[in-house]
Parts: structure tokens; sequence; C-alpha cells
């Protein structure tokens, strides 16, 4: 059930926006405006960051200048937070194509999205206020996370929260395929009684290969052993198993041992067609494929090749290479020419990417990643990012009067804390925290005995140095 609108918890209980619509003195966030004439592209940037704010337009935070952009049907329990928190909040049921998409993302400030909207560098590079993208789902692959950083766009996710839904569709689809219950199902559909047992198996006994042991395939391998499969699984990391399972060192280890390999790898230049027509040969005669990742993992071509050669006993796929941005009568447009071949083939299960479908996973979702999206905006904090150090300061009380946050993101090269640090000198850095990921860093500090005269300068002096990705000044 979608939960009600609630304050995100600070340690005392502090929410920046209640202060700063009424007193100077209390901690906000910069307006994030920006002028009409900003440039994406600025001269000291090499990294082609963020448009400057001028510093004429500082003002204190209000959430309702926060603009909200959410695709693809985000959960009504992220709605409610995000405005619940004064936010101004527009949402779509689907994803869009690319043109409307660089239209509507221009003044968002933040965007919800999920796994169909690809926002590219392209994409992004239009988006002239954009501070943070919140992933509604698990994987990242569709957003080019490097680029975001390098513009100083965290980005968050909700890592697990739907990972138990996928392994659920897994224990059920084995199952399907093992009886051939979806071929059944279509023949009593169409009016059609066809008892068989011939290649009809129990799973009990039959060993489960698991390829990719992170939150979905463990909780898979729990589900598995409990109704009495042996599971093996395969990883490019040690890995300790549940239960009984036992890695194996090699995929082709795994494709030898097991009667149903399950997939769940990340998205990957490495996971593009892991399972091609090589590996599928080295799969047992009469086993099952099932593809629960992403669609570039497996090769399609292929995989028709060995079902109708009836090299498998059968195979599920819930995602596919293109995958349509809504639901509709899409299906064959949008899938390729080989969907065709497919649907021909006997015992396969094809499900329209719904292994993180469910009311559990998706009201979970839409909570962690709405709260985590709240306390990136108003705090600046970037615990969970998946593209930005994570750092995080106590937030302010109602007693600390006259502070202001600085977040300072910026090139990861020597020399930026030192002139960062001469120009908060002149003020009282009450905590202080930094930290870097690869080319970017990401400084917090709270300083205080601030004159709301003084804010220009000290954000115009953090924006003028070289180093600069994104200045944020929030009080
Ligand atoms: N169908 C759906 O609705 C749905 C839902 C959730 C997740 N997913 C997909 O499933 C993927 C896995 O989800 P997760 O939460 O378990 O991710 P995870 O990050 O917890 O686990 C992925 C595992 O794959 C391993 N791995 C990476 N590259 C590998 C390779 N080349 N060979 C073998 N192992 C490799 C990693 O070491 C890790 O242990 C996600 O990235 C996402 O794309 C799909
Ligand atoms: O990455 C994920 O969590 C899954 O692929 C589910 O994606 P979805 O939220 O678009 O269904």
């Amino acid at each position: 059930m979608p939960t009600a609108a609630r304050d995100i918890p600070s340690p005392n209980g502090f929410h920046p926006g209640d202060l700063a619509r009424t007193v100077s003195s209390s901690f906000g966030t910069l307006d994030l405006s920006t002028s009409p004439t900003a440039t994406f592209h600025s001269p000291n940037n090499s990294f082609g960051g963020p448009p400057r704010t001028s510093a004429k337009q500082l003002k204190p935070f209000a959430t309702s200048d926060i603009k909200v952009l959410l695709l693809e049907n985000v959960n009504q329990t992220g709605q409610t937070i995000l405005k619940g928190q004064g936010y101004q909040v527009e949402a779509h049921k689907s994803s869009l194509p690319e043109d409307q998409l660089i239209e509507k993302i221009r003044d968002a400030h933040v965007i919800g999205i999920r796994s169909k909207t690809k926002l590219t560098a392209n994409v992004l590079k239009h988006a002239k206020n954009l501070i943070v993208v919140g992933c509604f789902c698990i994987g990242t692959n569709q957003v080019d996370l490097k680029f975001a950083a390098e513009n100083g766009i965290a980005v968050f996710n909700s890592p697990f929260s739907n990972s138990r839904s996928v392994a659920e569709l897994m224990i059920g689809e084995i199952i399907c395929l093992a009886r051939q219950i979806g071929d059944r199902s279509n023949e009593m559909h169409q009016g059609s009684w066809s008892k068989v047992s011939n290649g009809c198996w129990e799973v009990r006994g039959k060993t489960l290969g698991i390829v990719g042991y992170g939150h979905v395939g463990s909780q898979l391998s729990v589900l598995a052993e409990a109704m009495g499969m042996k599971v093996i699984y395969y990883d490019v990391v040690n890995l300790m198993g549940m239960g009984t399972a036992g890695q194996v060192p090699t995929l082709e280890a795994l494709l030898n041992g097991a009667d149903f390999v399950t997939l769940h790898v990340p998205e990957l230049p490495e996971t593009k067609d892991l399972i091609g027509e090589k590996q599928i040969s080295q799969m047992r005669n009469g086993a099952y494929l099932l593809n629960a990742s992403r669609g570039s993992v497996v090769d399609i071509p292929a995989l028709i090749k060995a079902l109708q050669a009836g090299k498998l006993g059968g195979a599920a796929l819930d995602v596919y290479p293109n995958e349509p941005g809504a639901n509709g009568p899409t299906f064959n447009a949008e899938l390729n020419d080989f969907t065709e071949d497919l649907r021909k083939c006997k015992n396969i299960l094809l499900t329209p990417h719904i292994g993180g479908s469910t009311e559990e996973a998706q009201s979970a979702i839409g909570v962690e990643v709405a709260d985590a999206l709240v306390k990136y905006v108003n705090y600046g904090t970037t615990i969970g990012a998946v593209n930005m150090p994570e750092v995080s300061l106590r937030n302010l009380t109602q007693d600390e009067p006259n502070h202001v946050r600085v977040v300072y993101i910026h090139k990861n090269v020597p020399g930026v804390l030192r002139k960062v640090n001469e120009v908060l000198g002149d003020h009282n850095v009450d905590k202080q925290m930094t930290d870097s990921r690869g080319e970017v860093a990401y400084l917090m500090a709270d300083i205080s005995n601030v004159n709301t005269s003084e804010i220009k300068n000290l954000y115009q002096n953090l924006e003028d140095l070289g180093s600069r990705i994104r200045t944020r000044v929030l009080y």
C-alpha cells in the first residue's frame, strides 16, 4: 500500500525548507535555476560541465522551486514523497522518445526513470538544471554514468528492492519450462486437449546453474535449494555460496553441469552476447536457458537456432535487445525481425520485462529512491550514489544560526582542497568531508557565522576555481 508523504528523517528532525522561507540564518539550498543564456560547456571546465549559476540569482532554498520529471510510471510511494516535499512533480506513465525527452529534461532539476529511458550524453547535455537522476530500478546501464558524474549529476538506484521478485519469477519459470506449462496452456486456450508426460520433469534433484551470483542470483539459490535442486554458480568475483551451493571456476563448467541456466549479470561490454552459439553448444542436451538480466546478454538468433534444432528443451526471456518504451501493440516492430521466429519456438516463455514488477518491489523502490533524491536535493548527501563518492555530514540544527553548507563537486586534481579552504578560510569551518571517485571529487563543508551578504562572494569565488564542476551553496 502506498505510504503517506513524510519528512526525510534527519538526526534532529530539522528540515531545511521549513526555515529557509522565513529567516536568512536558516539552512536551505541554492536557487538552482540558471540564466537562460547560460551555456552547457563552460570555458574553464574541460569536462564540459554544467552551466554556472550567476551569483546574482542565489536565493534561499524553496522546495517549490524544484522541478521533478518522473517517467515510466514511477510508483505512487515515490511520487508522494517528492510531492510531500513541495517539489513540482510532473509524472508520465511511459518513457519518452529522445526528442521529447530533450525538451522535457531542459528545466528539470531531478529526473526519475526506470530501465527504458536512455539518459545518454546527448540527452544529458541539454539538461541545464539537472542535479540528480533517480533510477527507480536496479540497472543503471541506461544512464551515461561517467558523463553524469563529470557534469555534477549524481545518480541513485535501488540496489536490491526487486531482487526477490525476480528470483520468484525464475522459480515459477523453471517449473513452467520443466512441465511445458506455457505450451499446454496455449493449447487449451486454442481449444486443444493434449495430455503428455514425454519431456516433462520434476525439478527435484536437477542442477540449477546461476550466472551472476549477486542480489538476484543468491536469492534464487536459496529458493531453488528449498525445492530440492542442486545449485552451482559462476561469477567473476569469488563469493560464498548460500546453503550448499558451490561456485564453479568457469562459465564452461557451469554450462556443462547444469540442467537449467539462469542469467543475472549486469549489462557491460564483457556481458554482451555472453551466451552465444559456442556457449549454447556447451550446455547439456535438453537443458533450459532463462534470461532476466538484460537483452544484450543472449545472442537471440543463436538461441532460436538451438531451440529449433532441439538442442535446448526450452527457454524463458524477460528482457530483449530492444524493448518498447510503452505498453501496447508495438511488440513486433520493437523487438526486431527475429521476434516472429522466437514466438514460433516450442516451450519458450516470453514476458515483457516484468521481473521486478510486483507491488512489493515497486512500492519499496519508490520509497528508497525518492528518499535518496530528497536527501541529495535538500542536504547534498550522496550516500548510495552509483557514480559519485559517498559523502554525508550531520544535518544542521535550528540552534546553529548563520550556517551555510557548501557542496563543491570538482575535478580530482592536486591542489583543489587548498584553494577551496582558502575561500572558506574567512569563516569557521565546523565540519568538512571530502572523497573522490575516479576523476570526480565531492566536498561538503558546513561553515558558520556567514552573513547572507557574504554568500554571493563565497559562491562566486568557488565557481571561479578552475577545478569546479558544480557548486551548491545551501543556506
Ligand atoms: N528482469 C528484471 O526485471 C530485472 C530486475 C532486476 C535486475 N535485473 C538485471 O539483473 C542484473 C543483476 O541484478 P543483481 O541485483 O543480482 O545485480 P548484482 O550487481 O547484485 O549482481 C550481479 C553479479 O554479476 C556478477 N558479474 C558481473 N559480470 C559478470 C560476468 N561477466 N560473468 C559472471 N558474473 C558477472 C557480479 O560480480 C555480481 O555478483 C541487473 O544488473 C539488471 O540488469 C533485471
Ligand atoms: O533494472 C531493473 O531493476 C529491472 O530491469 C527492472 O526494470 P523496470 O523497473 O524498468 O521494470
